[in-house]
């Protein structure tokens, strides 16, 4: 097999996401091969070790145990940048983590002609400036032919396919009105499983261990109580949009972290406390009730006024918000071609596989963009 078909992947974090990847990516390989498309691991990195071994293959298996058992102290990320750049094929990196500081080298990143795949949110949420400069240093973006391809499907709805929709939506001539829907797969769980149509549920505190357990919350999962996660990811898709949203916290976001846990040290410590204000939430679950309703936590972007908000609403038993299952996330686009049926996108919303998923598919698209 050529060289010019030969692609190097490095893949930085290897947690929730980061693993189920690396058990897509072995699939994928295998499937690409047979296209004579050669894709090589040549490097896994977690928070304090990185296995690297020149550009020589990984088995991807493997990968892991290398990694822990033969890994070496993980160098400055900028270093492991430049050692990329000198690579003898194209490199697609993938971002697995939540670092800030890893989504600040973006641009770096893709100016040396490194391609970017990924579900870390805080690069495309960050600063307007941040997003505009990651755009302009990219393939995809106006960067030019020498700078690498960015995609980052799975920032918003996990491996649901609302960023391609969207931007087929505006792409294609469509004007975009409203987004609205539940944009958190923690928040769907949290609300559909304490305060489910019909009654019960469980305590609102042991929701939120789980929600843990099950790997749909974010390392911290005050992230997600705070509102920050869903208003990140109202931030992308507005700006996808076309909206200049400045930051996540430029506009209304509702936090359920209670105020006297605003300052507690770490998400242990929170974990801990947090079913002190257990009754606050049976409050919440019982004054919706007398009104025959449930609480949701939702997001909305109204393109004409340029509104966005991120909070609580309550909703009767029969609304389609009220009836989720699970993880389940529900994304609404009203446009001007839809009319008054809005185009509705349903389905998972966090956990490891199926936002893996978005990130492999992500994957594929730079691969055949680079053959
Ligand atoms: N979980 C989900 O359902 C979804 C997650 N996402 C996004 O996917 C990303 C990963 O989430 P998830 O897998 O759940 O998180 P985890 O906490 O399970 O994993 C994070 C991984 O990143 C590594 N890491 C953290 N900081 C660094 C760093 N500076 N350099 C190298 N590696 C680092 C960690 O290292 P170590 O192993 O050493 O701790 C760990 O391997 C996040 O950005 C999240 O927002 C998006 C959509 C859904
Ligand atoms: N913590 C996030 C993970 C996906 O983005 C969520 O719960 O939706
Ligand atoms: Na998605």
């Amino acid at each position: 097999m050529s060289g010019s078909n030969k692609i190097f992947v490095a893949v930085v974090g290897v947690g929730g996401v980061g693993k189920a990847f690396l058990g897509q990516l072995e699939h994928l390989r295998a499937r690409m091969q047979r296209q004579n498309v050669l894709l090589e691991l040549v490097l896994v990195r977690r928070s304090k070790k990185q296995y690297f071994d020149n550009f020589a293959p990984l088995d991807i298996s493997q990968a892991l145990q290398n990694l822990d058992n033969s890994g070496n102290a993980a160098p400055p990320f900028g270093e492991t940048v430049d050692t990329l750049a000198k690579a003898p094929n194209k490199v697609i990196l993938v971002d697995n983590t939540s670092d800030q500081e890893i989504a600040a080298s973006y641009p770096k990143i893709l100016s040396k002609g490194i391609s970017i795949v990924t579900p870390n949110k805080k690069a495309f949420s960050d600063t307007y400036d941040l997003w505009s400069q990651i755009f302009a240093s990219a393939a995809n973006g106006t960067g030019g032919p020498k700078c690498g391809y960015v995609f980052h499907e799975s920032t918003v709805g996990a491996g649901l396919p609302v960023i391609s929709t969207l931007k087929e939506l505006i792409e294609t001539g469509d004007e975009v009105t409203k987004i609205e829907g539940v944009f958190s797969g923690t928040m769907s769980f949290l609300f559909n499983s304490f305060m489910p149509v019909g009654g019960g549920g469980g305590k609102f505190s042991a929701e939120v261990k789980k929600a843990k357990e099950l790997g749909y919350t974010e390392p911290d999962p005050r992230d997600d109580l705070n509102g920050l996660d869903v208003a990140r990811k109202l931030t992308i898709l507005a700006r996808i949009a076309g909206l200049k949203v400045q930051s996540p916290t430029s506009f209304p976001v509702e936090s359920l972290i209670p105020k006297e846990l605003e300052s507690v040290s770490s998400g242990d410590e929170f974990l801990e406390k947090l079913p002190q204000f257990d009754d606050q939430m049976e409050e919440l679950k019982l004054s919706a009730a007398k009104e025959g309703k449930v609480v949701r936590f939702v997001g909305s972007i109204d393109a004409p006024s340029q509104a966005v908000r991120v909070g609580l609403e309550k909703f009767d038993a029969s609304h389609p918000i009220a009836a989720l299952k699970g993880s389940d996330n529900i994304i609404s686009f009203h446009t001007k071609r839809y009319g008054s049926n809005a185009l509705i996108i349903q389905g998972a919303g966090a956990g490891g596989e199926v936002t893996a998923m978005g990130v492999t598919g992500d994957l594929l698209k730079v691969v055949r963009l680079l053959h």
